[in-house]
């Protein structure tokens, strides 16, 4: 990518596409374009095909998706397959037909059979079946990755995917319902130490409500109280976390640095480039990570599992040793970014 070429970030307003924008400014990026969800509705084709036609980018981050947690996916199955899959289409054909150099899907290590062998090579996608929770949004990833590489090998395009595992950091959504667990925990654990000191005001401020027994009803249907926070499920499942800004140095980094016909040696196989593992290789239980946080935000309360709410997969550690063979690797542990997360949501 030149310096001044028309880079086109779809989801800029996002935890992933905000930090990706961040992250081209940084590196003197200067001609980037974006269009909020308001702007432009990426699951509308004849607007994403007049977009492409009146803007042409040389270059597309496709950051645009509909994300959420566990319970988000579970519940919203058709929206989840849905959205993702006409946003996906849209993005990718019109980057082709528009003769787009490069384009970079994201897709997620939700796409790897629910009990696959930890750490998880790029090669176990497709080897068995998927975790039923967020099967719809997997299998929307999936096409994803299989209509990039499609399109490179019939048209010979240059679309690479990249599966990033759990991610966190600024621009995270924190709805107590729909986020991921990083995000909800951090803001359930905050709300309830608020209590605990009789911040009534503030506690009234966050949720945007009107009187504090309001509050206190609309927390007790999450588990949250002066005493105690609800943590869904056993507590015992892992996941691996990575901080949204070092999430998008990877993105551009892989960019900048490699191409959909790059192959990769692994002993003495050669791999086709079909997608790349994004992650830190390193993960920590649910409880592990609600004790870290509770510390962090200094709540002296007790975390209560609730396990009529889904475990969801009990494990999806990334193998990035493909990422870091090209020369990458992240910077930022889970510790020092869970409290840059927490000092950037109180000061929001
Ligand atoms: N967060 C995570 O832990 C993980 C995320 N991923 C993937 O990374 C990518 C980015 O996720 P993340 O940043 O977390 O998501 P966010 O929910 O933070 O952001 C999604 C962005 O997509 C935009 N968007 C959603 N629907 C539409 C639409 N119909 N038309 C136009 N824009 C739309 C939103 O626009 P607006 O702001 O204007 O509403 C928003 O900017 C996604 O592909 C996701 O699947 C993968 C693994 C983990
Ligand atoms: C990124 C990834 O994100 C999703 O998969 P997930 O990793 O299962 O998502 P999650 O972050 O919501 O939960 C992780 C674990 O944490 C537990 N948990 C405890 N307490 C809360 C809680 O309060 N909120 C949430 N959300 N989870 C909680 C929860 O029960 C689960 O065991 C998919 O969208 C998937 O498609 C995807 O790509």
């Amino acid at each position: 990518m030149d310096k001044n070429s028309k880079i086109y970030i779809a989801g800029h307003r996002g935890l992933v596409g905000s930090a990706i924008y961040k992250n081209l400014q940084s590196k003197g990026y200067t001609n980037i374009i974006t269009r909020t969800h308001q702007e432009l509705d990426l699951t509308n084709q004849t607007t994403v095909a007049t977009f492409f036609e009146e803007e042409k980018p040389d270059y597309v981050f496709l950051a645009a998706a509909k994300v959420g947690g566990i319970v988000a996916n579970n519940v919203y199955r058709a929206d989840f397959i849905y959205e993702n899959m006409m946003i996906q289409n849209n993005v990718i054909h019109q980057s082709y037909l528009h003769k787009v150099k490069k384009l970079l899907f994201l897709g997620s290590t939700c796409i790897y059979p629910k009990n696959a062998p930890q750490p998880m090579k790029e090669e176990y996608l497709l080897t068995d079946t998927l975790e039923y929770t967020n099967e719809p949004y997997a299998i929307a990833k999936i096409a994803g990755i299989k209509m990039c590489e499609s399109y490179n090998l019939q048209y010979s395009t240059n679309f690479i995917s990249v599966m990033p595992t759990n991610l966190y950091g600024p621009n995270d959504n924190f709805d107590l319902e729909k986020s991921h667990v990083l995000p909800a925990l951090i803001r359930k654990i905050h709300l309830a130490k608020l209590l605990s000191e009789s911040k009534h005001d503030e506690v009234v401020k966050d949720l945007g409500v009107n009187s504090i027994d309001e509050a206190r009803s609309y927390l007790l249907k999450f588990g949250v109280t002066e005493k105690s926070v609800e943590i869904w499920g056993s507590g015992k499942p892992k996941r691996e976390f990575l901080w949204s800004e070092d999430m998008a140095d990877a993105c551009v980094f892989i960019m900048e640095n490699r191409n959909f016909s790059d192959t990769y040696n692994e002993g003495d196989k050669e791999i086709r480039n079909t997608h790349i593992n994004i992650g830190t290789g390193k993960d920590v239980s649910i409880k592990e990570l609600a004790e870290t946080i509770k510390e962090t935000i200094g709540f002296n309360g007790d975390l209560v599992f609730n396990t009529e709410k889904p475990d969801g997969t009990m494990r999806k550690l990334t193998d990035v040793s493909k990422l870091n063979s090209l020369g990458w690797e992240y910077k930022i542990e889970l510790k020092e970014g869970i409290k840059i997360v927490y000092g950037w949501y109180i000061n929001k």
